[in-house]
């Protein structure tokens, strides 16, 4: 049996408590810890007909056996797919438990149902971008990778959350030297996969045309990717991202890299959304995430699907036994 996951309901007027309690009434992966409100949990049971077995828990009791309820206040009265500021600070805290729970070693992993940014950034932390650089800071790490994987499809990302007019100066020698570093030891890790070949899109049209439509890739990209090379990686490009995500090249490749959130994710979403899971990698702790938001026109109505949820704590259950192959699998 390994350590419980931890699952953090998300924000609570969003689709995250509907998925979480969808998972907890089914055998789950492994142990699991629910974060979340239990009146917003136990109103959201009644909307969907659900009636999970969920005791509660808290970290001085012995691991569950299934699913178990450790409760995070909202903060605020919630309802149904109506956001509040008010609740901001408390889906902040419950991150901050679930993130410290595994950096003690409490749970195996996180897993994390989608939270509003905007809510957390309007009243409790205006420099929230995402749990991908929240997790990095709480963690102590000044750098993580964003990838998302759909079937044999892996993208991740040169850069996150950023506003799209601060992404090339962002793509920097040493920016794409960590994160292609990170991408490649966490792909051997996680992935078993011992040399993992890595396609690198460009940041402009057709990969900077010879210097003719920007001059990133002649300038940053292509120096990058040929040291790197020089020091063993397998990497091909950069490539023109608009014709990249062909099966010919993707065949020949174990993940792409794309330069910034909206040139990578979209082509990964057409091609997985529902099922779908993000990963954080570079994290001293195996954290992973569903591929939607949160949904508030579906919250309560019962019309949210689980499937990225599923898969995604099906992942972190499969990367946490892996990581401790000395505890019996459950
Ligand atoms: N991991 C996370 O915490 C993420 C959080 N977000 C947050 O979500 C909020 C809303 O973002 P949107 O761009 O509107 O994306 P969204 O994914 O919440 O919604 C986009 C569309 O997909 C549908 N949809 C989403 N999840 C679904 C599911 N499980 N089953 C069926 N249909 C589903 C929605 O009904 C909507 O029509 C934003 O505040 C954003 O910050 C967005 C992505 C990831
Ligand atoms: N589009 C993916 C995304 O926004 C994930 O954000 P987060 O996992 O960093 O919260």
């Amino acid at each position: 049996m390994i350590r419980p996951l931890a699952l953090t309901s998300g924000d609570p007027a969003g689709i995250g408590p509907d998925l979480a309690l969808t998972l907890a009434a089914e055998t789950p992966a492994a142990p699991l810890v629910i974060l979340g409100d239990r009146a917003v949990l136990a109103d959201r049971a009644r909307a969907l007909g659900l009636d999970p077995d969920l005791p509660d828990w808290s970290p001085d009791r012995p691991a569950p056996a299934g699913a178990a309820l450790w409760h995070c206040p909202a903060g605020a009265t919630v309802t149904a797919g109506r956001p509040d500021p008010a609740t901001g600070a408390g889906t902040l805290a419950m991150l901050r438990r679930a993130a410290d729970g595994c950096l003690d070693g409490t749970f195996s992993a996180m897993v994390t149902a989608p939270v509003a940014k905007n809510v957390i950034c309007e009243a409790a932390d205006p420099a929230f971008t995402g749990h991908t650089e929240f997790l990095a800071e709480r963690a102590g790490v000044d750098r993580v990778v964003m990838m998302l994987a759909a079937g044999d499809l892996r993208v991740a990302l040169a850069t996150t959350h950023l506003p799209l007019a601060r992404v090339p100066a962002a793509i920097t020698d040493a920016g794409l030297t960590r994160v292609l570093t990170i991408l490649r030891d966490d792909l051997r890790a996680k992935f078993a996969l011992p040399r993992p070949r890595i396609l690198v899109l460009g940041l402009n049209p057709h990969a900077g045309e010879g210097g003719h439509l920007g001059r990133e890739e002649l300038d940053i990209i292509i120096p990058t990717l040929e040291r790197l090379r020089g020091e063993g990686f397998d990497l091909t490009g950069p490539v023109p991202a608009d014709t990249a995500f062909q099966p010919a090249l993707l065949e020949r490749h174990d993940a792409v890299l794309a330069m910034y959130h909206d040139q990578g994710l979209p082509v990964l979403k057409f091609a997985g959304f529902g099922e779908a899971v993000n990963l954080t990698l570079g994290l001293p702790f195996i954290r992973t995430s569903v591929d939607h938001g949160t949904a508030f026109d579906l919250a309560g109505t019962g019309r949210a699907l689980a499937g990225s949820l599923r898969a995604a704590t099906r992942l972190a259950a499969e990367l946490a036994r892996r990581a401790a192959p000395s505890e019996p699998v459950s």
